[in-house]
């Protein structure tokens, strides 16, 4: 299974490149995880939100492979703790197809991007930036699956 995460916002401060690297280099190959980034909409004095926000929406849908199963982080989402996320990444496995997970910029995603998920995932109830986000979901990804494999990273 190859999990995918597509994220809107590029050209990243160099903390956030090493702080994703120091996880994403981490992972199996049977389940490599990769970055996809939406370049976000330029947000002037007078601009268009709701067509940025689509613009930023078609994006991102049209970089998910089809069949892909989509799963959104948003605030509202479920609240997984580790061993949720571990017993949901077994039910992905198992379920077959590969996995992408969207992140929204500034004003979240679009809600084309909401509509199609099947799965809604909150990391904290506080809204945290989107360059944060990749990182927090790269190491939670990390250690579900190190939970599945019984390898030493997470301890109880
Ligand atoms: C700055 S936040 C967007 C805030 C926007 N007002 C909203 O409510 O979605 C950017 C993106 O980061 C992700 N994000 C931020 N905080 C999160 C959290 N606590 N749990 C899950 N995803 C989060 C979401 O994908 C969100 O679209």
């Amino acid at each position: 299974m190859r999990i995918q995460l597509i994220a809107v916002g590029s050209k990243m401060p160099s903390w956030v490149e090493q702080g994703y690297q120091q996880y994403v280099k981490r992972f199996p190959s049977d389940m490599p995880l990769s970055l996809t980034e939406i370049p976000a909409g330029k947000r002037g004095k007078n601009a268009d939100i709701k067509r940025i926000l689509h613009k930023e929406g078609e994006l991102t849908m049209a970089a998910i492979p089809k069949g892909n199963r989509i799963v959104t982080l948003e605030v509202t989402g479920k609240p997984w703790d580790t061993p949720m996320l571990a017993s949901n990444m077994q039910k992905w496995q198992m379920d077959g197809r590969d996995v992408s997970l969207l992140i929204g910029g500034p004003e979240g995603l679009a809600p084309e991007c909401i509509a199609a998920s099947e799965q809604k995932w909150s990391l904290s109830p506080l809204t945290l930036p989107h360059p944060l986000v990749r990182i927090i979901v790269a190491e939670s990804l990390y250690r579900a699956w190190s939970v599945n494999t019984n390898h030493p990273y997470h301890r109880e």
